[in-house]
């Protein structure tokens, strides 16, 4: 059967349990043929790439027939030619995008494309460099905006941003996608480009940029960190044992030791708590030497690295930090740039990141309680709220589910900024994306929805969580495990623009910090976010050991490296 481009076929049989990439599609469905395989590859011959109503992939021709409704459907074809979306162009990438998964690229700033569909901010398209079709955000056409100098320079002198200034910083959907290509070159995900950085706070307009390897996906490997766990705790029990020093609101709730170059005498104070220094032991070589190259800072450099390093030990899950910065005089964090590189060592725990100013309380989103819901979650629709919202592993792709004609299906591959809340005594996973008839005059137009997952960040099984090389995830939720809501939440320019603010504003970025996970804050991120690690586990979770690495600028006076200014 001869299949062309831009034509609308009928799914002759159910296509169900497809892998990423592929097009999940029921008997009756109607699939416009977006690319037709090439017969001179052997992956795509016999194959398109289509779209129905609700998600699009690849596809066998054997399970198409020509659409029942036929002139109706070529006077559709005939509209999409006449507005050019069939066309082919070339462009060159001005810069580049990380792939989301299956089916997407992952685009280098100045390789050859040549585009073929164009879909909302989506394209369609072949990597001449590459030799691969897929998708990509329009994004990449456009060159990376200059950091804003002059908003910066006004924002400099103010201690705290106005409302105005959060909202607009909201990130479109696509701009989360945009690889470290697009961070400024002072940044570690910049310095160290052959490593996977991922960023989860690009905030150029403050100027802070928060970014992390996952642990085994470009961190350091399980075995490493095994074994640097061993070398810190017997190393800290050499120099004297932790210390857990009494602030401002009594103990602190978890061990710590202050570590600093030898020679440097300066203390650490905070909350009300002062923490001697003590010299660099050996293992501090070791890790550096294994840290510091990722961070793109070389050996030859070493007397750049860092001269400080604050390690944490959270004895269970109990032990935990509260919402601060590290903004001490002694780091400079809120006059100047300052980085902080930290390693997690042991149990995993989430880490938070907040602006400054953030409320707890619940974001009055407007709710049309659904008829969709699943009847497995009773206690969750009797006591809901959104608590600060949005956990993000940004870049993220799920699968999201939907109950179809008495019958759960999944849809395809989905970019979505991701949000996580808990409510009614469980935790759930809540993923905020952009779905439904979207309206192609008017991206802004449509339904919002929030899927959620019955789990928790601790919870790797439901939904199963499969992490790509690039720091991207697909959500497999599985048939017995999921509960899916939707809800239709305020979007931003549409109804209710101040809650929108409201909920930019409130957000709280989340990535899990596992074994042998590494983290950055920079720029000034100490000056304008929070950050925190929750209690998570209680008292029978297994430990954690941190490391923050820190550049002491401003020597204290006593400090035989004081300069005065
Ligand atoms: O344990 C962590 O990941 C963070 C530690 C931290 O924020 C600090 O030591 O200031
Ligand atoms: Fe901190």
């Amino acid at each position: 059967m001869a299949v062309r481009k831009g034509e609308l076929m009928t799914v002759q049989r159910d296509v169900v349990d497809v892998s990423p990439g592929y097009l999940q599609a029921f008997a009756g469905d109607e699939v416009r043929i977006l690319y037709v395989g090439s017969e001179e590859r052997q992956d795509e011959s016999g194959w398109v790439f289509g779209a129905t109503s609700m998600c699009q992939g690849w596809l066998s021709i054997q399970q198409l027939k020509v659409c029942d409704d036929g002139p109706e459907a070529m006077e559709e074809i005939k509209e999409t030619k006449a507005a050019g979306t069939a066309s082919e162009r070339r462009e060159v990438a001005k810069r580049g995008a990380l792939s989301g998964g299956g089916g997407y690229l992952r685009i280098r700033k100045g390789e050859l494309l040549c585009i073929q569909h164009e879909e909302n901010e989506w394209l369609f398209g072949w990597s001449e460099e590459q030799q691969k079709r897929g998708w990509f955000p329009c994004l990449v056409l456009t060159k990376p905006s200059p950091p804003p100098e002059e908003e910066w320079e006004a924002l400099q002198n103010r201690q705290k941003p106005s409302l105005d200034n959060q909202a607009t910083s909201a990130a479109p959907s696509t701009e989360t996608l945009a690889g470290p290509e697009s961070l400024p070159s002072w940044t570690i995900g910049r310095r160290a480009p052959k490593i996977p950085w991922n960023y989860a706070v690009m905030d150029n307009k403050r100027r802070c940029f928060c970014g992390f390897l996952r642990a085994g996906k470009g961190g350091v490997d399980a075995e490493t960190a095994k074994h640097w766990a061993k070398l810190v705790k017997d190393g800290i029990d050499d120099a004297g044992g932790w210390d857990r020093p009494t602030g401002n609101m009594g103990l602190i709730s978890r061990a710590t030791k202050w570590l600093v170059r030898p020679g440097c005498s300066c203390s650490y104070q905070y909350g009300g708590a002062v923490v001697r220094a003590t010299p660099f032991p050996d293992f501090m070589h070791t890790l550096m030497e294994g840290v510091m190259p990722m961070c793109g800072f070389t050996k030859e450099d070493s007397d750049d690295w860092p001269n400080s390093c604050n390690v944490n030990l959270y004895a269970d899950g109990s032990d935990h930090l509260d919402w601060h910065a590290d903004d001490e005089p002694l780091f400079g964090g809120r006059e100047r740039d300052c980085c902080i590189i930290s390693l997690s060592l042991g149990q995993e725990r989430p880490f938070q990141l907040r602006l400054e100013g953030c409320t707890d309380k619940a974001l009055p989103l407007s709710v049309t309680l659904p008829s969709t819901v699943s009847l497995r979650l009773p206690e969750f629709i009797a006591d809901w709220q959104l608590r600060s919202v949005s956990k993000a592993w940004h870049r993220a792709t799920i699968r999201a589910c939907l109950r179809r004609q008495g019958t759960w299906t999944t849809t395809e591959l989905m970019q979505v900024s991701c949000s996580y809340f808990e409510g009614g005594g469980a935790d759930f996973l809540a993923r905020r994306l952009v779905f439904g008839p979207l309206d192609a005059d008017n991206p802004l137009k449509g339904d919002a929805q929030m899927i959620m997952i019955k789990g928790n960040t601790e919870c790797r099984e439901a939904p199963e969580e499969v992490v790509h090389s690039d720091g991207s995830f697909v959500c497999e939720m599985l048939e017995d495990e999921k509960a899916v809501l939707k809800i239709t939440v305020l979007r931003m320019g549409e109804r209710g623009f101040q809650n929108a603010e409201e909920h930019v504003a409130n957000q709280i970025h989340e990535f899990p910090l596992g074994r042998g996970a590494l983290c950055t804050m920079e720029g000034r991120t100490q000056q304008f976010y929070q950050h925190r690690v929750p209690k998570r586990g209680g008292s029978s979770a297994p430990p954690r050991i941190n490391l923050t690495w820190r550049w002491i600028t401003s020597h204290d006076k006593h400090c035989q490296f004081h300069r005065t200014a």
